[in-house]
């Protein structure tokens, strides 16, 4: 172990951390490990090491604990010490990079900087990415820290998707404009799937849809992004866990003049209080689709309403890609629900979508068809591996 290389990539959320040791020469997982809950009562750990998984719980009150408690999982169940794992650079996951951090980037003082900077942007990611950078240097100070943004695919976003149709004077001093998020795993997903069909991404035309707890949709020409869901923050877009997604922004003015709610309350409702928790009060898909099968109609509805959205996006970017040829489900929503994936493609036969009912209810973690042989759209689901981009992109800048 001690003589292969390797890189430790750091997934830090608002309220968990993720962690991966990846072979540097080979991609291959040597670890992998979860510490949810962070700030409650107790944490739930799991760390998987030498194809065993450990799991515990145990109270862990902020990020920096969080940390710590990892490098001793490392010394206790292995597969190394992280002093010991011939770790070559770690990876850092930031939700927001801004115009600033536009591709891997070597964290300084000043990379830092504009982390803190950029948090007003993504409120829920920022700050705990922030605290796992500080916190990662601290404790591991003579490896290369490097920032792999969300936002970075996006960069060059065609100016028509990038532009709201704002004030420009106001957007422009505020620099309010789309940024998009979960970019590591279109990207990742995206060429994942033209590798699995046996073709060039320069020949495809893609629609990913990244569901998980923050969901978002894109568009993809021939590898580059023409459109994506999420906007100047994350709240844009798909209806997520906790998170509305699109909304008439004139229901900020009406809950902060008519209802009488503070600016920190609205921000509260629309990022942490709505979506399906806020539609089903139960922010987990699993427990909605329990619900929905029990039949509460509160449950019923927010299936409804996740679903709609999705369809709509997959019309839009229909729209704006002209041809279609693959739609590709990811993350931990769009891997594992089948419900989900049937319910948001239903109706779309006309456009040569099709979802076979046999093959969409197989459960596995590979990459696979769902749609009936013959159709016009190949559906896909894909597992993403942000950690796998995260690692490729650290290795380019180290
Ligand atoms: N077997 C499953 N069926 C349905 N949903 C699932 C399943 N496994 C995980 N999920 C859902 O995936 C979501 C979390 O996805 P994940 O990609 O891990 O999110 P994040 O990275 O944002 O934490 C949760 O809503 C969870 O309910
Ligand atoms: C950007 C974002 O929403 O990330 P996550 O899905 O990890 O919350
Ligand atoms: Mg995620």
């Amino acid at each position: 172990m001690s003589t292969s290389r390797s890189v430790l990539v750091i997934n830090s959320g608002s309220s968990s951390l993720k962690y991966q040791l990846l072979d540097a020469d080979t991609g291959d997982s040597l670890a992998t490990g979860l510490i949810d809950r962070i700030g409650e009562d107790y944490s739930n750990v799991a760390h998987t090491a030498n194809g065993e998984k450990t799991t515990r719980q145990l109270p862990i009150p902020d990020h920096e604990v969080a940390i710590e408690v990892m490098l001793g999982l490392f010394d206790e169940l292995g597969p190394s010490s992280l002093a010991e794992a011939g770790i070559v650079g770690v990876g850092h996951r930031v939700v927001h990079g801004g115009t600033q951090i536009v591709g891997p980037t070597l964290v300084d003082d000043a990379a830092e900087a504009i982390v803190a900077e950029l948090a007003p942007l993504a409120p829920l990611h920022n700050p705990a990415n922030l605290t796992g950078i500080r916190v990662a240097r601290r404790l591991l100070p003579d490896v290369p820290h490097v920032i792999v943004a969300d936002t970075a695919f996006f960069t060059n976003l065609p100016a028509a998707s990038a532009t709201y149709a704002l004030d420009r004077e106001v957007a422009e001093k505020h620099q309010v404009r789309r940024y998009g998020a979960h970019g590591t795993s279109h990207q990742y997903v995206s060429k994942a799937a033209a590798e699995f069909l046996g073709r060039d991404v320069a020949d495809l035309n893609q629609i990913v849809l990244h569901l998980g707890n923050g969901a978002s949709a894109s568009a993809v020409r021939g590898g580059a992004p023409i459109d994506t869901s999420m906007g100047l923050t994350p709240l844009e877009g798909l209806v997520m866990g906790t998170r509305t997604g699109d909304i008439d922004p004139a229901v900020v003015v009406h809950l902060y003049r008519n209802a009488g709610l503070s600016i920190d309350e609205i921000d509260d409702v629309l990022n942490r209080r709505s979506g399906v928790k806020g539609l089903a009060g139960v922010t987990d898909m699993r427990e909605l689709d329990e619900l929905v099968k029990a039949g509460d109609p509160a449950a019923q509805l927010a299936l409804d309403v996740y679903a709609l959205r999705l369809k709509k996006y997959v019309g839009s970017y229909h729209a704006e890609l002209g041809r279609l040829d693959v739609i590709t489900f990811t993350a931990g929503i769009g891997e594992n629900d089948d419900v989900v994936r049937a319910r948001s493609l239903e109706g779309l036969e006309m456009w040569g979508i099709e979802v076979d009912p046999e093959r969409n209810a197989v459960r596995s973690k590979e990459p696979r068809v769902i749609s009936p042989d013959g159709a016009r759209v190949t559906v896909l689901v894909v597992p993403t591996n942000e950690e796998l981009e995260i690692t490729h992109q650290v290795l380019e800048v180290i």
